[in-house]
């Protein structure tokens, strides 16, 4: 079947000699047919089953699929008016290719709609096509311009799709091995391709694509929920401002202490330092003298204020002790680094600000 034939005349005239603009086009197909012959013969002794396309001519020719499928002499094309008694997969399918579809597709082959997706209103779909049209279930393309993208496959990625379904896994590797990323289209499908050919007909093939879709949104949903608690964590006490002081951490300064050589420990772990629970001492001494000693009530009372005032020891969220001593030594606040909750050093322009 000579190309062109979806154009006009004066497309054709124009694209008889530069084939789309690249002129080694008719080269290579030249070239297919000296090799073995009529394009349909180049079709079946190159592949198990007969392959076609309708071409639109709107892709770049570089980067469609089906029009490297007829430079390597494998796909056959199609005009408009005619009619394939394969299967055909087209965004004008009503259900989806199925197992059941194994006898059609050996026999009669599987046909494409070579065009852009942006462009399907132009297609006239009901002078082209079949009796065996059929969608494709939810699948992810791999190639480069659509990658990782759901449904929108390209040409061999939907020959492919069309013959795994079908059981004939050995003639989608046969196909896609052509192209570099080819592979990687059943790879990243794979789990899903087999959950398809345990199917039988369209509508096992639609319950297993809802399942898969209902469980793929759900580990999705649960994916964010977890990120969004180890974000939490990571964050410490989101509830709790640092500096901020609760009756637990009133608790912790005012407790009695009795045994002096037991090591304490933060709430993430980690262990207090000495200065934090010599701190803690002093509190409990300031908080049961100061009803005797007026001074100490005065020294009590600013030691709790430099605590809310935070002017303890502070930590970070993550437990690493943040210096913030307050000497005002210039030289030491210029080699101490500050952390932010994420143990990030913060420069000193954002402390000040
Ligand atoms: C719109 S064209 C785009 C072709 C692309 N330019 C290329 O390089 O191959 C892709 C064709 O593959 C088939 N196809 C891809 N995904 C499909 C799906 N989810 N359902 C039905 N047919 C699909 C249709 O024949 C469709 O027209």
């Amino acid at each position: 079947m000579a190309k062109g034939k979806n154009k006009t005349s004066e497309e054709r005239t124009s694209k008889a000699r530069t084939s789309n603009g690249h002129k080694s086009k008719q080269h290579h197909i030249r070239k297919g047919r000296q090799e073995v012959g009529s394009t349909a013969s180049v079709t079946s002794s190159k592949f198990p089953a007969k392959l076609a396309m309708w071409d639109f001519d709107h892709c770049d020719p570089k980067r469609c699929s089906g029009k490297k499928l007829e430079r390597l002499g494998l796909i056959k094309n199609l005009r408009v008016g005619q009619k394939f008694a394969g299967v055909v997969v087209s965004p004008n399918g009503k259900g989806p290719v199925c197992p059941d579809d194994r006898e059609i597709v050996e026999s009669n082959g599987a046909a494409v709609v070579e065009c852009s997706w942006a462009r399907l209103d132009e297609i006239p779909f009901n002078k082209i096509g079949g009796k065996n049209e059929r969608l494709l279930p939810y699948l992810v393309a791999a190639n480069p311009v659509n990658y990782g993208r759901p449904w929108k496959l390209n040409c061999v990625e939907a020959l492919a799709a069309c013959f795994a379904i079908v059981g004939h896994l050995d003639w989608a590797e046969m196909l896609l091995e052509n192209f570099s990323w080819g592979l990687a289209f059943l790879k990243i499908n794979e789990e899903l391709l087999s959950v398809y050919q345990q199917c039988t007909d369209a509508e096992s093939i639609q319950k297993a694509q809802d399942e898969w879709l209902e469980k793929i949104e759900k580990e999705s949903k649960d994916r964010k929920e977890q990120a969004h608690s180890e974000d939490v964590w990571m964050m410490g006490n989101v509830n709790r401002k640092e500096g901020d002081l609760d009756e637990e951490d009133e608790e912790e300064y005012t407790a009695s202490e009795d045994d002096d050589s037991d090591v304490e420990y933060d709430n993430l772990g980690n262990v207090i330092p000495k200065d934090k629970k010599a701190k803690s001492q002093a509190n409990k001494e300031y908080s049961s003298d100061e009803d005797d000693d007026t001074t100490d009530s005065e020294d009590s009372s600013a030691y709790f204020q430099d605590l809310i005032a935070d002017k303890g020891p502070k930590y970070d969220s993550l437990g690493n002790l943040i210096d913030e001593d307050g000497d005002d030594d210039a030289s030491e606040q210029e080699d101490e680094p500050v952390y932010d909750k994420l143990g990030n050093i913060i420069s000193k322009l954002e402390i000040n600000n």
